[in-house]
């Protein structure tokens, strides 16, 4: 199995101990299952890894986008994790969880005036400002207001990661922040250092995501300090925070590594650390950002089957109830994924198939070249594996279909639901 939080039993899956054929019973299909015991213990390998190996101060920030729900961010208050939030949506959904929007850093390349004030009302606790305009606008805001806002400038230290195009940021050409080789991010940190009602506390980089690619976030480091130095050296500023953003893989298939998170960060912690020696300047307060290594792998997707249709001498397709809507990463980035039959786990797979969705959209596909048993047919359970990240915050309604429940797993035989399904009427509730 992929992940050690899935196991067969009598021929059926279990996800977090727990049989899911009677989950997708019990809660109906297509069905979002989330194992909260392994998104703590995700929690927890980043925040101890942090205090090892960087010491007070330093901590990981959930970024929320892999997947916003009011349960989700009660868990990140209760784990102490921090969070990265990316529009005034994730706010209101982390303050209805009573998160403590000042231990929040506000992302995003084009923050509306509107998210700066709505923010700013609930005392956000920074900005990760990624252009001039966006300093303009905060300190205008802050100047209202009387206050002095904390700011870190997103840079672009010009690696590129090696993931799919798509989600790759941290290059010169990217649409975020600003390129040091450029010299773009020295101007805009000497503007930001102008401004009466913005206090600049440092800088953020985040090179990509889904990325295995060795010493990636090392010379992302080492880059963004080499520009912290200059900026002490030629300007007499001192960063005290230096946010390294997220991106490290998980595992969606055979073929992709386990990554080793309290090592990896060590590597960073040492990479920084010799750096900062090397330059001469104190160690910042370092962050990272990881939001598919929190959730990625505590998440199923449980559909299921229709029609099943053999194409002699072509291919054959398994239709399920669910689709691009819930799982739109194969359409975006044919990304990978391992499809199980959850019911019929002791018969051997060896029916080559397409998994598709019911959407009128040849796109509409989950994952190709996937086998399944030769009796798969309508009723079977189809088990989606690691679908806890950029699923369910990238859903959508499509074909007006209602988006899946989240039911949370936890204890070995606890279940509850922490998002609802949404009914036909839901579909509706914005038509006049
Ligand atoms: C600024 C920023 N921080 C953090 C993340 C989270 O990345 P990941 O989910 O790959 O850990 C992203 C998304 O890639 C991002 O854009
Ligand atoms: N949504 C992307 C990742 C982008 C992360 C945000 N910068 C994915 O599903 O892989």
């Amino acid at each position: 199995m992929i992940c050690d939080n899935l196991t067969v039993s009598n021929g059926r899956l279990l996800f977090a101990g727990q049989d899911t054929v009677e989950l997708a019973r019990q809660y109906g299909t297509p069905l979002y299952l989330m194992d909260e015991d392994r998104i703590r213990a995700n929690c927890r390998v980043y925040t101890e890894a942090f205090r090892r190996h960087f010491g007070p101060g330093a901590r990981p920030l959930y970024a929320s986008k892999a997947n916003s729900f009011q349960r989700i961010y009660e868990i990140m208050r209760e784990e102490g994790m921090g969070i990265d939030v990316v529009s005034s949506g994730e706010i209101y959904t982390a303050l209805r969880a009573g998160y403590d929007l000042g231990q929040a850093y506000f992302h995003s390349n084009n923050k509306t005036d509107e998210d700066i004030r709505y923010s700013m009302d609930h005392g956000i606790g920074y900005f990760v400002a990624d252009n001039v305009e966006e300093i303009k606008a905060i300190e205008a805001e802050a100047a209202r207001r009387g206050i002095k806002q904390r700011v870190l400038l997103r840079l672009t230290p010009g690696i590129d990661p090696h993931t799919y195009e798509a989600i790759a940021t941290g290059k010169v050409d990217s649409k975020f922040g600003s390129a040091i080789e450029t010299g773009q991010a020295e101007e805009i940190t000497l503007f930001t250092l102008r401004q009466p009602h913005v206090e600049l506390v440092g800088f953020h980089c985040h090179v990509g995501s889904q990325v295995f690619a060795e010493d990636v976030f090392e010379r992302a480091a080492v880059i963004m300090l080499e520009f912290a130095a200059h900026m002490e050296k030629a300007h007499g500023y001192q960063t005290r925070q230096l946010d390294l953003g997220g991106g490290y893989g998980v595992r969606y298939v055979e073929y992709d590594p386990v990554l080793n998170v309290d090592a990896k960060v060590a590597q960073v912690a040492a990479a920084a650390k010799g750096a900062c020696a090397r330059l001469g300047i104190a160690l910042p307060e370092i962050h990272m950002e990881p939001g598919r290594s929190i959730v990625g792998d505590a998440g199923l997707t449980l559909y299921t089957v229709g029609t099943v249709k053999e194409i002699p001498g072509y291919k054959n397709y398994v239709s399920v109830d669910g689709g691009m809507p819930d799982n739109p990463r194969f359409a975006l980035y044919g990304a990978s994924y391992t499809c199980l039959l959850a019911n019929k786990l002791d018969q051997p797979a060896e029916f080559p198939c397409s998994v598709v969705g019911r959407c009128c959209e040849s796109g509409d596909i989950i994952q190709e070249h996937v086998l399944l048993p030769r009796s798969v047919g309508r009723g079977d359970i189809l088990a989606v594996c690691t679908t806890g990240a950029y699923n369910y915050s990238m859903a959508s309604n499509y074909n007006r279909l209602p988006r899946p429940p989240i039911v949370m797993l936890r204890g070995g035989n606890e279940s509850y639901v922490a998002v609802r399904r949404e009914s036909l009427e839901d579909l509706c509730r914005n038509d006049l």
